[in-house]
């Protein structure tokens, strides 16, 4: 909420740390007094949007920690198990989408990534895999492993909807305007991952997986308890040098990666490409990436909820309406020109560009190379 985002500091300066937002006020009934602190929650979302593209959501409400411990547990037991097992899933028997990816089989910026993951998607009506992620999941058969997981894809979609509502108030959209943009997301095509990281041998210069910006809507990454594996980029004039001693896939940004360590009860969240379009650049979608050195086996659950395919995704006229309030709050810019306008996409069309290029190739996922 607005009054705390400033003073939890998650062992970091409060500056360059990422906000905790409790959703809860979304889940409860409506009266006078939920209505303020759901007005305080959407701010402080439309705040982190804007400063971080990154935040802490408290989904507690909704879900125990023994649920997303069953998840990581679920997982684990699948990773370790042996290598011929986890290869009878192989993307390529699929779609080259579904399934799964062995250790260091996705690369990001032309390295190859040093984790391994299994992919499941939103299911399609007649499945044909030979079409671009048109193909069926491949669940593992660890007891419980789909009956769990199913259960928590139902909650990331109510969860998905309910922070899009949040971020409509935050962004100041009237009833009709967020009924429109619910429209464009009430089916969506989701994807989750498990991923298991071993940890990074000591002489390795790449990363656990390299960094990326998500290409969607919303991200809701539950990760195990391991420590200062996921880095976040924030952009900020006069940070210094980057110190990390890895390479600077940032380019010629000035900023600060900072490590996301996991907080019980919460998902961390991030804003992909589509909001950038939606929110006409005033949200960024901010890089990120996984360094693991440390000596166990991580892993992270990451669910990402998409728009709709049919969706057509172009800047909303509340973000428009909020930068060219602030455009003319600015005294020199008093006559400034039309402000520049991000391009719309139909968000089917866009995924299956990213994804069709590499199906040729046999690498139907989306990779950022
Ligand atoms: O494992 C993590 O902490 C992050 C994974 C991630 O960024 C992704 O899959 O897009
Ligand atoms: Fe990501």
């Amino acid at each position: 909420m607005v009054s705390e985002t400033s003073t939890q500091t998650n062992g970091h300066n409060a500056q360059l740390s990422l906000p905790i937002i409790s959703i809860t006020p979304y889940l409860l009934q409506l009266s006078p007094e939920v209505e303020t602190q759901r007005a305080n929650v959407s701010a402080a979302i439309h705040a982190a949007c804007r400063d971080f593209g990154f935040f802490y959501l408290d989904i507690s409400a909704i879900s125990e920690p023994k649920e997303t411990e069953e998840l990581t547990e679920l997982a684990r037991r699948f990773f370790y198990s042996p290598q011929e097992e986890k290869d009878e899933l192989s993307l390529s028997n699929q779609d080259h989408a579904r399934g799964y990816a062995r250790l260091k089989e996705n690369v990001t910026n032309g390295k190859a990534d040093n984790h391994e993951g299994i992919d499941f998607y939103r299911p399609v009506d007649n499945p044909d895999k030979t079409k671009p992620l048109w193909g069926e999941n491949q669940w593992p058969t660890v007891p419980q492993f789909r009956e769990k997981y199913e259960a928590w894809v139902e909650k990331m979609k109510m969860l998905g909807l309910v922070v899009m509502e949040a971020m409509a108030v935050g962004l100041g959209m009237t009833a009709d305007e967020w009924k429109e943009l619910r429209s464009s997301v009430d089916d969506s095509f989701w994807v989750m991952r498990a991923i298991g990281y071993p940890p990074l041998p000591n002489d390795h210069d790449g990363f656990s997986c390299g960094a990326h910006k998500d290409y969607g809507c919303l991200t809701f990454l539950h990760a195990d308890t391991t420590l200062g594996a996921l880095q976040v980029f924030l952009r900020r004039s006069g940070a210094g040098p980057d110190l990390s001693g890895l390479p600077a896939e940032q380019g010629d940004e000035e900023g600060v990666w900072i490590t996301a360590d996991p907080i019980l009860g919460c998902v961390v969240c991030n804003i992909g490409e589509m909001w950038e379009i939606w929110s006409n650049g005033l949200y960024k979608s901010t890089l990120h990436r996984v360094v693991h050195r440390g000596s166990n086996y991580r892993v992270s659950v990451p669910f990402f909820f998409e728009p709709n395919l049919d969706a057509l995704v172009k800047p909303l006229d509340a973000a428009l309406r909020v930068q060219k309030k602030e455009k003319t709050a600015l005294p020199s810019e008093g006559k400034a020109e039309k402000a520049k306008e991000y391009k719309p996409t139909v968000y089917g069309e866009f995924l299956m560009a990213k994804v069709g290029n590499n199906f040729a190739n046999g690498k139907g996922k989306y990779v950022d190379d």
